[in-house]
């Protein structure tokens, strides 16, 4: 059988330089380009490249993504920064390429998507709900992909349940003392040597609470998921939002 032809993207950076070598790594697969800033996109054409993992910055995401999905290179992303027009703006591009999959994955470690899928469920039996992302000093943007995606999920669960805007008595505070408000949601974000990536949302209702959390200690944790996309991608054309639609969570 041969091997599928897998292209890294940001493939000097601390997900990117892993990605790769777990692409490496697997049987199924053949490393056939490891793209660095400044590196020509072409690369992808010419290395034969069925599928790129897109593992850069926000700045760099569309661009990339415009290149790969106008040459049919099927990708997998995990870089952060989507907004609704961004979202949008990469559904156009994959009109125009019908065949092509793209799938952003706010998070590629499993027990982060069961985070993601748990708060959900358990969003709409609370009253209120905060969430506490905690990530290396490193990381470029704040709120992360995944809790704002988080917030996002639970905000609608709340809203299908009819739950209105959470209580909160505060007066005067002072600005950022309650976090940012996505979607309604509370996100606080700590940036401090010695983590990686962790988050707690937690909930509470009438006398009790409860705090769901994950934590990411190795970029070795996200290489499942990315593996597990980048041999899916290609069979489900347009985008896919999430990588809990390639896992069976029944
Ligand atoms: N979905 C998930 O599960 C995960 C997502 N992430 C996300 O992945 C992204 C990268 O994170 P991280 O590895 O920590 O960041 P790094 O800064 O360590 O890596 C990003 C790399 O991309 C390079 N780069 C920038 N622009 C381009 C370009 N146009 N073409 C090729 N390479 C480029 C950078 O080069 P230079 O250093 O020269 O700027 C750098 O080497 C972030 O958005 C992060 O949030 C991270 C972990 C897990
Ligand atoms: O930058 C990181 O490190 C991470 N980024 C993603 C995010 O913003 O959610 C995923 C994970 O938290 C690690």
């Amino acid at each position: 059988m041969s091997k599928l032809r897998v292209a890294v993207l940001g493939a000097k950076g601390r997900i990117g330089s892993e990605a790769a070598r777990a692409v490496e790594a697997a049987d199924d697969m053949e490393l056939v380009a490891a793209v660095g800033r400044g590196d020509k996109l072409e690369a992808l054409v010419e290395s034969g490249a069925q599928v790129a993992v897109e593992l850069t910055t926000p700045a760099s995401v569309m661009g990339n993504l415009d290149f790969c999905v106008r040459h049919g290179i099927h990708a997998v992303v995990g870089t952060t920064g989507w907004t609704g027009e961004r979202l949008a703006e990469l559904g156009t591009s994959l009109a125009a390429s019908p065949g092509t999959g793209v799938l952003i994955a706010p998070n590629f470690s499993i027990g982060a998507v069961l985070t993601m899928k748990f708060s959900q469920m358990a969003a709409r039996m609370f009253e209120s709900v905060e969430i506490v992302e905690l990530h290396h000093p490193g990381k470029a943007d704040a709120p992360s992909g995944t809790a704002t995606r988080t917030a996002q999920l639970v905000a609608e669960a709340r809203a299908a349940a009819g739950l209105g805007d959470q209580p909160d008595a505060t007066r005067t505070a002072l600005e950022g003392a309650r976090g940012a408000d996505v979607d309604g949601v509370p996100v606080h974000s700590v940036r401090l040597r010695g983590l990686l990536a962790h988050q707690e949302v937690i909930l509470g209702g009438e006398g009790e609470t409860l705090t769901i959390r994950h934590d990411s200690l190795h970029h070795s944790s996200f290489m499942p998921g990315v593996l597990l996309g980048v041999r899916r991608v290609a069979s489900v054309p347009g985008l896919t939002y999430g990588l809990e639609h390639f896992l069976d969570l029944s």
